[in-house]
């Protein structure tokens, strides 16, 4: 059987490290090098080269499926770069916008490509989002709460944005917290979404953490999920590179891969 040949964007960064480890341990997946604009000759072998542009490596190496964590300032145009030259990307990169990714799968179906954006890969995670879904349809007293470690470029994370959007497709609309409420200190409430509120923690020795907390009379419910290595999100990134091929333009979440 021929193996699925796989490039990885940002390929030496924190995620695209890990991903080149997951890559060379499973036989089904070929690792044909990486894409990142500082050259590591620890990374970097015969076998594995890595390019500074990604559209030479796309054009030199054909991979099948190019997987992206690289950052928000460069994530669209790579993505459109590997829908144009015939390769499916596989995206866990945050700080898309909906119309960003409409704007890409609409490229995608005009390509015939298929396509993956995942703000979050960890199974975990994904039942979080879930979970204060069902929940803020009964209790639409809502705030969400992440914590990641403090070189993260974009706040609020791409998951806390994905819970907000999934909330807010169920909430009875509501403006919550005292109508006079004033903030004495500007920022201390946190970022706005649709009446509800998301507050973004930063901190040196955090991974990737987020807490949905809902209250009611009497009563508060907290779903909380913790990454606490980023080995948290292989298994989600190895199902979205096997089924990418399979699919015509782009799903945006890994719930849609999921039985
Ligand atoms: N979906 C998910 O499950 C997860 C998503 N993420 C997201 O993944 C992204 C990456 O996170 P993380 O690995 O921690 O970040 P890092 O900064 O550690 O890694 C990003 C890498 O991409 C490189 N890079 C920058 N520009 C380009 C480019 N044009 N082409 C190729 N490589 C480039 C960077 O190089 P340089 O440093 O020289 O700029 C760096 O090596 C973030 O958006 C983060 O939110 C993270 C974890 C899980
Ligand atoms: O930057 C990170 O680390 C992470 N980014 C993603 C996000 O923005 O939600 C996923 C995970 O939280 C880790």
């Amino acid at each position: 059987m021929n193996r699925l040949k796989v490039m990885v964007s940002g390929a030496n960064g924190r995620m695209g490290r890990e991903v080149v480890k997951m890559l060379k341990k499973d036989d089904d997946l070929l690792y044909v090098g990486g894409i990142d604009p500082i050259v590591s000759s620890q990374q970097e072998t015969d076998d594995n080269p890595i390019y500074q542009r990604l559209e030479e490596a796309l054009i030199a190496e054909k991979p099948d499926v190019i997987v992206d964590f690289t950052n928000p300032h460069v994530v669209k145009d790579n993505v459109r770069t590997a829908i144009e030259l015939g390769v499916s990307p596989v995206v866990g990169t945050t700080g898309l916008t909906l119309e960003d990714i409409l704007i890409l799968d609409k490229l995608a179906k005009e390509h015939e490509i298929g396509g993956v954006i995942a703000p979050n890969f960890a199974i975990g995670a994904v039942l979080m989002m879930k979970f204060a879904q069902t929940a803020a349809k009964y209790m639409p007293n809502v705030e969400i709460i992440e914590y990641h470690h403090d070189q993260k470029l974009d706040a609020p994370s791409g998951t806390a944005l994905k819970t907000a959007e999934l909330i807010q497709q169920v909430r009875k609309e509501l403006k919550q917290g005292h109508p006079n409420e004033k903030e004495t200190l500007i920022g201390a409430r946190g970022g706005a979404f649709s009446g509800f509120r998301i507050h973004s923690v930063r901190l040196p020795g955090l991974v990737a953490h987020q807490e949905v907390i809902l209250g009611d009379l009497g009563q508060t419910l907290t779903i909380r999920h913790d990454s606490i290595d980023r080995e948290s999100f292989m298994p989600g990134v190895n199902l979205a590179i096997k089924k990418v091929k399979s699919l015509r333009g782009i799903i945006y979440g890994l719930e849609h891969l999921l039985n």
